[in-house]
């Protein structure tokens, strides 16, 4: 590999633009190449500042194109999820590193498809981003899990709310945008495969969107019988929280409440409300781009894989079954490939989770 990742970055929207400024100042052994955007205008503006980069409407005129210092050599896709399926495949066919933005694509069979183009070329090069796996409190949580110091972990219950939902968020992307997060996150901690959700559907705020049933209560199931419930409440309003409560058999841990200064002033007090996204995972968002760079130049990937994004998707194929039944709905998955057995160097920011190399119990 060059010295240098020359980065393609395709979709110049909300996430795009983060992992775009971010490349550009903060990640070491990588620059922006190409901006690709179907608005020529958002890609343009997105270089506008940065030296030797270009935009362009599609990733094949970026990828043909000889820019300073050469051709296009890795790819971030921060496009919407039903379009990561064709990027990705685009990307494999040119053999190039790739950091996916989450969900890796919506449905199981999708996915699938992907994780035998990867089979084909015979080596990892998709890292799906999950960031909370780079997150300094959850990975603490996953160290306290593996380490037993509390006994077993026997419950989590998490909290995932956003303030509201751009235009076009539907209600099955509650689970495939929102909820897959958690999937993520529960194989990450537990070390095992989630084989079943189910999805109640209770009184919803007036405040959703028409075709959102907000907020609905995800109950998910592990292998050796971890119970996990999520609240996904995606217009709430007040502002962001992604938070966990993990019950072991001889404690319980709390991480991604309230953090910041605790003001007291003009006869009030508290602290402020997490925005957004940007706010709450701001650095984690960073150590996952900086592993992905420096294993993508080792020829590697540093985070989860394409089977950990295969894995979630059969998830969300589940979530979407049981939004619609109400019902508990099994998860299935096929065979793990053996390509996927070593797992990838890091799998998060301690290198643990399923299917990591030497760490998943
Ligand atoms: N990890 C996280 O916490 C996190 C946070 C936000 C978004 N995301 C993910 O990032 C991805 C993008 O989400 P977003 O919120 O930035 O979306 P967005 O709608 O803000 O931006 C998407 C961009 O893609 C562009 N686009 C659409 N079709 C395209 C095409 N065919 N080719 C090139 N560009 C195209 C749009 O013009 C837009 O600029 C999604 O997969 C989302 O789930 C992840
Ligand atoms: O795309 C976003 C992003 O992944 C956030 O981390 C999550 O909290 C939102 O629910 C989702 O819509």
């Amino acid at each position: 590999m060059a010295e240098n990742l020359r980065v393609a970055v395709i979709g110049a929207g909300r996430m795009g633009a983060d992992h775009i400024q971010r490349l550009h100042t903060r990640i070491h052994g990588a620059e922006v190449a190409a901006v690709i955007d179907v608005d020529l205008d958002r890609a343009n503006a997105a270089v506008a500042g940065i030296p030797g980069a270009r935009a362009f409407a599609t990733p094949a005129e970026a990828y043909a194109a000889e820019l300073d210092g050469g051709k296009v050599n890795a790819v971030v896709i921060a496009t919407p999820g039903f379009l990561h399926e064709q990027a990705l495949l685009e990307a494999l066919e040119l053999d190039l590193p790739i950091l996916c933005e989450k969900p890796l694509t919506p449905d199981a069979e999708s996915a699938w498809k992907i994780v035998e183009a990867e089979q084909k070329l015979g080596r990892q090069r998709i890292q799906v981003g999950f960031m909370r796996r780079f997150d300094a409190e959850y990975a603490a949580l996953g160290g306290l899990v593996r380490s037993r110091d509390l006994g077993e972990l026997l419950m989590l219950h998490c909290r995932h709310r956003n303030p509201d939902t751009p235009p076009g968020f539907t209600n099955e992307m509650l689970i495939n945008d929102s909820v897959v997060h958690e999937f993520d996150v529960i194989r990450y901690l537990t070390g095992e495969e989630i084989t079943s959700v189910q999805v109640r559907l209770g009184k919803a705020s007036s405040k959703a969107p028409e075709g959102q049933h907000d907020p609905q209560h995800v109950l998910i199931e592990t292998e050796s019988g971890v119970l996990a419930d999520v609240e996904i409440f995606v217009n709430a309003q007040f502002g962001y929280e992604v938070a966990t409560q993990a019950a072991f058999e001889g404690g319980i841990v709390d991480i991604g409440g309230d953090g910041g200064p605790y003001v007291r002033r003009a006869g009030r007090w508290g602290g402020e409300v997490t925005p957004s996204f940007i706010e709450r995972f701001g650095a984690a968002y960073d150590v996952e781009v900086q592993a992905w760079a420096d294993a993508a130049l080792r020829g590697g990937i540093g985070g989860p894989s394409a089977w950990d994004g295969y894995a979630t998707a059969a998830c969300c194929e589940a979530g979407v079954e049981a939004q619609r039944t109400g019902g508990k709905v099994a998860v299935v998955l096929k065979p793990k490939p053996a390509l996927y057995a070593v797992g990838a160097e890091a799998s998060g920011s301690d290198a643990a989770g399923v299917g990591a190399a030497g760490a998943a119990r």
